[in-house]
């Protein structure tokens, strides 16, 4: 009996031991992977690690990146404020772009009055070449005559000294004698300036290439992007003001009222005490009579918080007697006090100060030459003549 105890207690042990020896082999066996269990990630499915993070993950690179390089590299960087260049001596610099670009109408004239003898033909040909430049019909026809004049009374056709008549006669008609400087001071107050003209002549630059003129003048600027038509406009504007630490008031709305804008530039300019307000206006075509009336509504507004010291009307030289329309529609909405003419880098069409300071009796103060930021110079009477003339 006790020898049979002892053989059912054995074959209970050797059965336990096979039971215990199964589930000690099933869990330490790898599961397929159809039959593991699903991880539920705990994070949002568009939580994801940046790109270079895994990039970095997979080819085995630190993820810990030292806490103040972290820093650094959060901070954004401070854009580089830039020294515009001086202003004295710009037109100096751009003669050469002045030169070239008229080189036909200062070549042609050069060459006419060269001619031995000077007869009706060749002052055909001379009143020609001037009509050709954009003089105008007017002023031609006036210069041609008090040359033709000179010539008889002083009886000369010696060349040099009839190319030194032309010179006299062209400066005279252009006029040395007018007040071509910038109203950029007001007592106890910013003075403000409001840019005007049709879209394309190049208004949102020259408000850009003024602002650093301004600066290389010591003067602080806050500019208004009153632009609101055209949505990358302000964005443009602010990218000038920055490069040279100038602050922009614009508005986060597309469309919104232009006129509040500018009177939110000046209240600021007033407020961080600038020494000008410059605010950029959207392109308008001069035949809609609405958004003409909004630029008088704009120059209204204005008026409210401050007097407007400087209505600048931005011409395209390249368009010629279309120009001529547009500044004449201006000047009856808003007091054109002075003129910015660009793109005469690309005209030979230099005559057209003298024809768009006839139209307006007003004076053109600044000319671009060229789409680099410090390429808008101040117009300085003489200069310009020399260039016109250099064949
Ligand atoms: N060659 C040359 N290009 C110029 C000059 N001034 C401006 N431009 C170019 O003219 C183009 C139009 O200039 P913008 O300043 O955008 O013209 P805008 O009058 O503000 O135009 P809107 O905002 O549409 O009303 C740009 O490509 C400028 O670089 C210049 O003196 N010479």
């Amino acid at each position: 009996m006790d020898f049979d105890v002892l053989i059912l207690f054995i074959i209970l042990a050797l059965v336990l031991a096979g039971v215990l020896g199964f589930f000690l082999v099933q869990g330490g066996r790898i599961l397929p992977p159809e039959k593991r269990e699903k991880y539920t990630s705990q994070r949002d499915e568009d939580d994801l690690p940046p790109e270079d993070e895994k990039e970095a993950e997979e080819d085995g690179d630190t993820l810990v990146a030292a806490p103040e390089e972290a820093e650094a590299e959060a901070e954004p960087a401070e854009p580089e404020v830039e020294t515009p260049e001086p202003v004295a001596g710009r037109l100096a610099r751009l003669r050469a772009r002045l030169v070239k670009s008229n080189n036909v109408f200062g070549k042609s004239l050069l060459a006419l009055l060269s001619q031995d003898k000077i007869d009706d033909d060749v002052w055909d040909e001379i009143e020609e070449t001037l009509l050709m430049a954009d003089l105008g019909t007017e002023p031609t026809l006036e210069l041609v005559d008090r040359l033709k004049e000179r010539v008889t009374v002083e009886g000369t056709q010696d060349t040099a000294k009839v190319k030194d008549m032309l010179h006299e006669e062209l400066t005279a008609l252009i006029d040395p004698s007018l007040d071509r400087r910038l109203s950029v001071t007001a007592e106890g107050r910013p003075a403000v300036m409001l840019v005007v003209g049709v879209n394309g002549v190049g208004k949102t630059t020259t408000v850009g290439k003024l602002a650093r003129v301004l600066v290389a003048e010591d003067k602080s600027v806050t500019l208004g992007a009153a632009d609101t038509f055209r949505a990358a406009a302000a964005e443009q504007l602010t990218t000038w003001g920055s490069r040279v630490g100038v602050p922009t008031v614009k508005s986060d709305t597309e469309g919104a009222d232009p006129a509040s804008v500018a009177f939110e530039a000046v209240s600021e300019g007033i407020e961080n005490e600038s020494d000008v307000v410059m605010i950029d206006t959207a392109g308008r075509l001069q035949n809609k009579a609405n958004l003409m009336d909004e630029l008088g509504k704009v120059k209204r507004v204005v008026e409210k918080k401050s007097e407007v010291d400087e209505v600048l009307l931005v011409l395209d030289a390249t368009t010629g007697q279309n120009g001529l329309n547009q500044a004449k529609v201006f000047s009856e909405v808003v007091d054109v006090s002075g003129i910015v003419l660009t793109k005469l880098d690309g005209t030979a069409r230099g005559g057209i100060v003298v024809a768009i300071q006839r139209q307006l009796g007003v004076p053109v103060k600044l000319i671009g030459l060229g789409e680099g930021a410090d390429d808008l110079a101040p117009f300085e009477t003489e200069k310009f003549v020399d260039a016109l003339l250099e064949g």
